[in-house]
């Protein structure tokens, strides 16, 4: 798995249309969003990640709580981003992998949205631009090489 975290005085997100044949259901509430003060963590999920997915989803939650507590935030956007890598999971393992690291973050505590999966989406990001706003991570399951 990929991922790109930005601390951000907001994240605003519009669906636009599908980007896949069977984007993921979504309600009229859910075709826009924003969240203010907000770790916006954009993620791709990689083929590597399908041998275990869930330590995949351990290790994503580990790592975002982590750089959470260093830039002091208290809301997690979950943003689907296919363009992080080159060797992508299949739609239906991302999805879940996405909604499970959503399911374990509230459980910690966080105030957490989840854009829709599956669509082209116009999104606006301000970037807090300090130190530690713009981090990368890298996450393989055990016995995985990093490609
Ligand atoms: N392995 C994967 N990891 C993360 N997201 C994935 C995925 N496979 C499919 N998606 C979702 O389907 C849209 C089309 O690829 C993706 N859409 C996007 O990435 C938008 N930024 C529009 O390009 C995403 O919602």
């Amino acid at each position: 798995m990929r991922m790109l975290l930005i601390h951000s005085d907001y994240l605003e997100y519009e669906v636009r249309d599908k980007a896949l044949k069977n984007p993921e259901p979504i309600s009229d509430e859910q075709k826009r969003g924003r969240l203010e003060e907000v770790l916006a963590v954009f993620m791709s999920v990689e083929k590597a990640d399908e041998s275990n997915p869930d330590e995949v989803v351990e290790k994503a939650v580990k790592e975002i709580k982590d750089v959470a507590s260093q830039v002091k935030a208290e809301r997690i956007f979950v943003y689907p981003f296919a363009h992080l890598s080159s060797e992508l999971a299949k739609p239906d393992i991302a999805l879940k992998v996405l909604q499970k690291i959503e399911e374990k973050l509230k459980e910690e505590g966080f105030e957490v949205k989840r854009a829709p999966f599956g669509y082209y989406k116009a999104f606006k990001l301000s970037c807090k631009g300090h130190p530690l706003a713009e981090l990368s991570r890298t996450i393989v399951p055990s016995g995985e090489a990093v490609s």
